[in-house]
């Protein structure tokens, strides 16, 4: 919901300024995450919550939770998710944008995880909201992804966690979801993760130049560990 506040002087000036809820995120830091299916992009995005206290937004999750809702519209999305296919653009951006206002008051910075899935979907990003100052590109090898996403299906519950579809999303990632990368590398703004064997606490891979001061403090360091 917009507010609006009116001018105080009345007799000179009768224009409403009014502060849309667009208002709000303007200026909101944002960072893209992007990575395959299971490359461990919302793994990674926990420690950096827990670190450096963003919101972390993704979009499938927030599809999931349309979907678990009951509502007409989650079922048209549960459709498409369980072939695992991508869903409209303004449905998912809509989504995320609203979620977005919902934070604006309280958060440091975004954490887009699962977005964009095409450059178009970029491009919409940013005439909508704005544009990332960073991408965190989670890599991992095709046959990591789909080993751990065959075992997460034991326990997960996601209809789409299965050989066929799983397949199908890693199509559908190399494709559709890799120009993003090259798109926004073009911008220097990519900065790739490699996620090391964790032995004990924190791997300290990245340091605060290589991710442009924008995502930590002074002395603090990316927290990007992992194992294959
Ligand atoms: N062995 C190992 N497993 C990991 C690592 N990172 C994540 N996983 C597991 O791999 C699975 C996928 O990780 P997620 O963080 O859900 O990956 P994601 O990229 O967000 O996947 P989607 O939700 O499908 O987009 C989960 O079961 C994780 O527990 C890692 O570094 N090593
Ligand atoms: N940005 C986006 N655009 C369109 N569809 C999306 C989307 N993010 C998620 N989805 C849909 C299609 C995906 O197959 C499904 C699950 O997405 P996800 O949770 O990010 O898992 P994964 O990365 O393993 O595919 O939700």
């Amino acid at each position: 919901m917009g507010c609006s506040v009116s001018c105080s002087n009345s007799a000179s000036c009768s224009r409403q300024i009014v502060h849309s809820d667009d208002d709000k995120i303007k200026d909101a830091k944002i960072i893209f995450v992007v990575g395959g299916p299971g490359s461990g992009k919302g793994t990674q995005c926990e420690k950096v919550v827990a670190k450096y206290g963003y919101t972390h937004l993704s979009s499938g999750d927030l599809l999931r939770a349309e979907v678990a809702s009951g509502s007409e519209r989650g079922k048209t999305l549960q459709a498409i998710m369980q072939k695992g296919e991508l869903v409209p653009l303004d449905t998912v951006l809509d989504m995320i944008k609203d979620a977005m206002i919902a934070k604006a008051d309280v958060s440091k910075g975004f954490l887009i995880d699962g977005y964009p899935r095409e450059v178009k979907q970029g491009e919409e990003f940013e005439k909508k909201i704005g544009a990332p100052c960073l991408l965190l590109y989670i890599d991992a090898k095709g046959e990591t992804m789909v080993k751990r996403l065959m075992k997460r299906g034991e326990t997960s519950g996601r209809a789409d966690d299965n050989e066929e579809t799983i397949k199908k999303r890693l199509d559908l990632y190399y494709k559709a979801t890799e120009p993003v990368i090259a798109f926004y590398s073009s911008r220097g703004i990519v900065r790739k993760v490699r996620l090391v064997p964790l032995v004990i606490g924190y791997c300290h891979c990245l340091n605060p130049q290589e991710v442009g001061g924008t995502l930590i403090g002074e002395n603090g360091l990316v927290v990007m560990a992992g194992a294959e």
